[in-house]
Protein backbone atom coordinates (compact mmCIF):
# COMPACT_ATOMS: atom_id res chain seq x y z
CA UNK A 1 0.00 0.00 0.00
CA UNK A 2 1.24 3.14 -0.81
CA UNK A 3 1.44 6.28 1.18
CA UNK A 4 -1.43 8.78 0.09
CA UNK A 5 0.01 11.73 -1.69
CA UNK A 6 -2.02 15.61 0.01
CA UNK A 7 -2.61 18.27 -2.35
CA UNK A 8 -4.38 21.46 -0.98
CA UNK A 9 -6.04 23.99 -2.60
CA UNK A 10 -7.63 26.75 -1.56
CA UNK A 11 -11.69 26.35 -2.24
CA UNK A 12 -13.58 23.68 -3.85
CA UNK A 13 -13.61 25.51 -6.77
CA UNK A 14 -9.75 25.80 -7.36
CA UNK A 15 -9.78 22.05 -6.53
CA UNK A 16 -11.99 21.03 -9.05
CA UNK A 17 -10.28 23.02 -11.42
CA UNK A 18 -6.98 21.49 -10.83
CA UNK A 19 -7.99 18.34 -10.28
CA UNK A 20 -9.68 17.83 -14.14
CA UNK A 21 -6.49 20.33 -15.33
CA UNK A 22 -4.61 16.90 -13.69
CA UNK A 23 -6.99 14.48 -15.40
CA UNK A 24 -6.43 15.72 -18.95
CA UNK A 25 -2.80 15.52 -18.57
CA UNK A 26 -3.18 11.95 -17.31
CA UNK A 27 -5.58 11.04 -19.93
CA UNK A 28 -3.29 12.42 -22.42
CA UNK A 29 -0.20 10.70 -21.14
CA UNK A 30 -2.09 7.54 -21.34
CA UNK A 31 -3.08 8.09 -24.58
CA UNK A 32 0.14 8.71 -26.10
CA UNK A 33 1.79 6.19 -24.57
CA UNK A 34 -0.71 3.30 -24.94
CA UNK A 35 -2.85 4.56 -27.14
CA UNK A 36 -6.30 4.88 -25.19
CA UNK A 37 -7.09 5.93 -21.69
CA UNK A 38 -9.44 4.17 -18.81
CA UNK A 39 -10.64 6.36 -15.69
CA UNK A 40 -13.70 5.64 -13.44
CA UNK A 41 -15.90 8.44 -12.26
CA UNK A 42 -17.69 8.87 -8.93
CA UNK A 43 -20.99 10.82 -8.36
CA UNK A 44 -21.95 13.05 -5.86
CA UNK A 45 -21.19 17.18 -5.26
CA UNK A 46 -16.87 17.05 -5.80
CA UNK A 47 -17.38 14.48 -8.33
CA UNK A 48 -19.61 16.36 -10.64
CA UNK A 49 -17.92 19.88 -10.04
CA UNK A 50 -14.62 17.98 -11.80
CA UNK A 51 -16.55 17.29 -14.66
CA UNK A 52 -18.43 20.46 -15.02
CA UNK A 53 -14.35 21.91 -14.91
CA UNK A 54 -13.29 19.90 -17.11
CA UNK A 55 -15.85 20.87 -19.61
CA UNK A 56 -14.83 24.38 -19.26
CA UNK A 57 -11.39 23.62 -19.33
CA UNK A 58 -9.44 25.46 -22.18
CA UNK A 59 -7.54 22.29 -22.90
CA UNK A 60 -10.33 19.79 -22.85
CA UNK A 61 -9.95 18.94 -26.54
CA UNK A 62 -6.26 17.44 -26.01
CA UNK A 63 -8.36 15.00 -24.75
CA UNK A 64 -8.88 11.94 -27.67
CA UNK A 65 -12.46 11.24 -26.62
CA UNK A 66 -13.16 8.92 -28.92
CA UNK A 67 -9.99 6.27 -27.33
CA UNK A 68 -11.49 7.05 -24.07
CA UNK A 69 -13.25 4.44 -21.58
CA UNK A 70 -15.48 5.50 -18.72
CA UNK A 71 -16.89 3.28 -16.03
CA UNK A 72 -18.20 4.15 -12.77
CA UNK A 73 -17.28 3.45 -9.19
CA UNK A 74 -20.97 3.47 -8.20
CA UNK A 75 -24.43 4.18 -9.45
CA UNK A 76 -28.09 4.74 -7.90
CA UNK A 77 -29.86 1.87 -8.64
CA UNK A 78 -32.77 3.46 -10.69
CA UNK A 79 -34.67 3.98 -13.62
CA UNK A 80 -32.18 4.53 -16.65
CA UNK A 81 -32.43 8.61 -17.32
CA UNK A 82 -33.60 9.29 -13.75
CA UNK A 83 -32.19 12.80 -12.60
CA UNK A 84 -30.60 11.36 -9.35
CA UNK A 85 -28.61 8.41 -11.33
CA UNK A 86 -24.93 9.32 -11.40
CA UNK A 87 -24.46 8.39 -15.51
CA UNK A 88 -27.35 11.40 -16.09
CA UNK A 89 -25.50 14.04 -13.81
CA UNK A 90 -22.36 13.31 -15.51
CA UNK A 91 -23.64 13.70 -18.64
CA UNK A 92 -25.44 17.17 -17.80
CA UNK A 93 -22.13 18.46 -16.49
CA UNK A 94 -19.78 16.91 -19.55
CA UNK A 95 -20.14 13.36 -21.29
CA UNK A 96 -23.21 14.90 -23.38
CA UNK A 97 -20.60 17.63 -24.95
CA UNK A 98 -18.14 15.70 -25.95
CA UNK A 99 -17.44 13.25 -28.89
CA UNK A 100 -16.94 10.39 -26.85
CA UNK A 101 -17.69 6.44 -28.62
CA UNK A 102 -20.21 5.50 -26.93
CA UNK A 103 -19.20 1.49 -27.20
CA UNK A 104 -16.55 3.01 -24.75
CA UNK A 105 -19.23 4.36 -22.39
CA UNK A 106 -19.73 1.60 -19.24
CA UNK A 107 -22.63 3.26 -17.41
CA UNK A 108 -23.59 0.66 -14.52
CA UNK A 109 -27.40 -1.21 -15.01
CA UNK A 110 -30.80 0.79 -14.43
CA UNK A 111 -33.48 -0.47 -12.47
CA UNK A 112 -35.34 -0.70 -15.27
CA UNK A 113 -33.00 -2.24 -17.54
CA UNK A 114 -32.59 -6.27 -18.41
CA UNK A 115 -32.11 -7.06 -14.99
CA UNK A 116 -35.10 -5.39 -13.69
CA UNK A 117 -35.11 -4.41 -9.66
CA UNK A 118 -32.42 -7.49 -8.79
CA UNK A 119 -29.67 -5.58 -8.46
CA UNK A 120 -27.41 -8.12 -7.58
CA UNK A 121 -27.87 -9.70 -11.04
CA UNK A 122 -27.45 -5.97 -12.29
CA UNK A 123 -23.95 -6.03 -10.19
CA UNK A 124 -22.81 -9.49 -11.25
CA UNK A 125 -23.52 -8.15 -14.92
CA UNK A 126 -21.12 -5.01 -14.55
CA UNK A 127 -18.44 -7.13 -13.11
CA UNK A 128 -18.79 -9.39 -16.07
CA UNK A 129 -18.65 -6.23 -18.32
CA UNK A 130 -15.66 -5.68 -16.26
CA UNK A 131 -13.74 -8.94 -16.48
CA UNK A 132 -14.35 -9.15 -20.65
CA UNK A 133 -12.39 -5.61 -20.93
CA UNK A 134 -10.00 -7.11 -18.82
CA UNK A 135 -6.35 -8.27 -20.55
CA UNK A 136 -4.42 -10.89 -19.56
CA UNK A 137 -1.78 -8.78 -17.49
CA UNK A 138 -5.37 -8.24 -15.36
CA UNK A 139 -5.56 -11.78 -13.68
CA UNK A 140 -8.68 -11.43 -15.17
CA UNK A 141 -10.75 -9.74 -12.91
CA UNK A 142 -11.14 -5.86 -14.27
CA UNK A 143 -8.68 -3.62 -16.78
CA UNK A 144 -6.12 -1.35 -15.94
CA UNK A 145 -8.00 1.81 -14.73
CA UNK A 146 -5.17 4.92 -15.06
CA UNK A 147 -7.09 7.29 -13.24
CA UNK A 148 -10.33 5.72 -10.70
CA UNK A 149 -11.80 8.65 -8.75
CA UNK A 150 -14.05 8.54 -5.56
CA UNK A 151 -15.50 11.27 -4.12
CA UNK A 152 -15.33 11.13 -0.08
CA UNK A 153 -18.68 10.79 2.14
CA UNK A 154 -18.88 12.51 5.71
CA UNK A 155 -18.57 8.99 7.00
CA UNK A 156 -15.77 8.64 5.03
CA UNK A 157 -17.65 6.18 2.43
CA UNK A 158 -16.45 6.07 -0.90
CA UNK A 159 -18.17 4.78 -4.22
CA UNK A 160 -21.23 2.94 -2.35
CA UNK A 161 -18.91 1.22 0.32
CA UNK A 162 -20.24 2.47 4.04
CA UNK A 163 -18.73 1.82 7.26
CA UNK A 164 -19.80 -1.27 8.51
CA UNK A 165 -21.69 -2.60 5.43
CA UNK A 166 -21.34 -5.80 4.00
CA UNK A 167 -20.10 -4.15 0.22
CA UNK A 168 -16.92 -2.80 2.08
CA UNK A 169 -16.02 -6.53 3.62
CA UNK A 170 -16.01 -8.15 0.09
CA UNK A 171 -12.82 -9.46 -0.72
CA UNK A 172 -13.99 -11.27 -3.71
CA UNK A 173 -16.24 -9.99 -5.74
CA UNK A 174 -15.60 -6.84 -7.86
CA UNK A 175 -18.89 -5.37 -8.41
CA UNK A 176 -21.95 -6.04 -5.33
CA UNK A 177 -25.34 -4.60 -4.67
CA UNK A 178 -25.71 -2.35 -2.03
CA UNK A 179 -29.73 -2.96 0.05
CA UNK A 180 -29.77 -0.36 2.51
CA UNK A 181 -27.39 2.56 2.04
CA UNK A 182 -27.41 5.42 4.97
CA UNK A 183 -26.96 7.60 1.60
CA UNK A 184 -29.93 7.72 -0.46
CA UNK A 185 -31.17 5.85 -2.64
CA UNK A 186 -31.25 2.99 -0.66
CA UNK A 187 -29.98 0.39 -3.15
CA UNK A 188 -26.87 0.77 -5.34
CA UNK A 189 -24.35 -1.21 -7.46
CA UNK A 190 -20.69 -0.45 -6.21
CA UNK A 191 -17.58 -1.39 -7.34
CA UNK A 192 -15.66 -3.21 -4.05
CA UNK A 193 -12.17 -2.19 -3.06
CA UNK A 194 -10.37 -5.35 -4.58
CA UNK A 195 -11.54 -3.97 -7.69
CA UNK A 196 -10.49 -0.20 -6.31
CA UNK A 197 -7.26 -1.36 -5.77
CA UNK A 198 -7.09 -2.89 -9.07
CA UNK A 199 -6.44 1.14 -10.35
CA UNK A 200 -3.03 2.23 -11.10
CA UNK A 201 -3.93 5.61 -9.52
CA UNK A 202 -7.21 6.59 -7.09
CA UNK A 203 -7.83 9.92 -6.55
CA UNK A 204 -9.60 10.67 -3.81
CA UNK A 205 -12.13 14.23 -4.04
CA UNK A 206 -12.74 15.84 -0.77
CA UNK A 207 -14.21 19.67 -0.41
CA UNK A 208 -16.16 21.56 2.30
CA UNK A 209 -15.66 21.52 5.77
CA UNK A 210 -18.71 18.05 6.30
CA UNK A 211 -15.30 16.71 4.53
CA UNK A 212 -13.07 17.89 7.46
CA UNK A 213 -13.88 14.95 10.12
CA UNK A 214 -13.63 12.18 7.27
CA UNK A 215 -10.44 13.36 6.02
CA UNK A 216 -8.37 13.14 9.44
CA UNK A 217 -9.98 9.80 10.33
CA UNK A 218 -9.47 8.08 7.40
CA UNK A 219 -5.68 9.66 6.95
CA UNK A 220 -5.14 8.67 10.15
CA UNK A 221 -4.85 4.86 10.12
CA UNK A 222 -8.29 3.96 10.12
CA UNK A 223 -9.35 0.68 9.33
CA UNK A 224 -11.47 0.21 6.30
CA UNK A 225 -14.19 -1.70 7.41
CA UNK A 226 -14.97 1.47 10.20
CA UNK A 227 -13.61 3.79 7.41
CA UNK A 228 -13.70 2.96 3.86
CA UNK A 229 -12.25 5.56 2.28
CA UNK A 230 -9.09 4.38 4.41
CA UNK A 231 -8.68 1.20 1.75
CA UNK A 232 -9.08 3.30 -1.43
CA UNK A 233 -5.57 2.97 -2.54
CA UNK A 234 -4.13 2.61 -5.92
CA UNK A 235 -1.51 0.25 -7.47
CA UNK A 236 0.69 2.99 -8.37
CA UNK A 237 -0.76 6.46 -6.27
CA UNK A 238 -2.95 7.22 -4.02
CA UNK A 239 -3.92 11.27 -4.26
CA UNK A 240 -6.08 13.19 -2.23
CA UNK A 241 -7.39 16.38 -4.02
CA UNK A 242 -8.67 18.46 -1.09
CA UNK A 243 -9.41 22.06 -0.29
CA UNK A 244 -8.57 24.08 2.70
CA UNK A 245 -11.93 23.15 4.71
CA UNK A 246 -11.46 19.88 3.78
CA UNK A 247 -7.97 19.55 5.03
CA UNK A 248 -8.75 22.20 8.40
CA UNK A 249 -8.69 19.17 10.80
CA UNK A 250 -5.61 17.20 9.33
CA UNK A 251 -2.02 17.43 11.09
CA UNK A 252 -0.83 19.86 9.82
CA UNK A 253 2.58 17.65 8.81
CA UNK A 254 0.28 15.78 6.46
CA UNK A 255 0.05 18.24 3.90
CA UNK A 256 1.68 21.36 2.35
CA UNK A 257 0.11 24.88 2.98
CA UNK A 258 -2.54 25.22 0.49
CA UNK A 259 -2.17 26.56 -2.97
CA UNK A 260 -2.32 30.72 -2.75
O1 LIG B 1 -23.36 7.83 -5.59
C1 LIG B 1 -22.85 8.62 -4.80
O2 LIG B 1 -23.49 9.27 -3.97
C2 LIG B 1 -21.38 8.89 -4.87
O3 LIG B 1 -20.69 8.09 -5.69
C3 LIG B 1 -20.80 8.99 -3.49
O4 LIG B 1 -19.80 8.05 -3.21
C4 LIG B 1 -20.24 10.39 -3.39
O5 LIG B 1 -19.05 10.48 -4.19
C5 LIG B 1 -19.92 10.77 -1.97
O6 LIG B 1 -21.10 10.58 -1.20
C6 LIG B 1 -19.49 12.23 -1.89
O7 LIG B 1 -20.54 13.02 -2.38
P1 LIG B 1 -20.43 14.63 -2.34
O8 LIG B 1 -19.21 14.95 -3.19
O9 LIG B 1 -21.71 15.12 -2.93
O10 LIG B 1 -20.23 15.00 -0.92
Amino acid sequence: MNTPQLVVHHDKELMAQAAAARLITKIVDAQASRGSASVVLTGGRNGNGLLAALAAAPARDAIDWGRLDLWWGDERFLPEGDPDRNVTQAREALLDSVPLDPKRVHAMPASDGPYGSDVDAAAAAYAEELARAAGPENHGAVPTFDVLMLGVGPDTHVASLFPELPAVRETDRTVVGVHGAPKPPPTRVTLTLPAIRAAREVWLLAAGEDKAGAAAIALSGAGEIQAPAAGAYGRARTLWLLDSAAASQLPRSLYPPASP
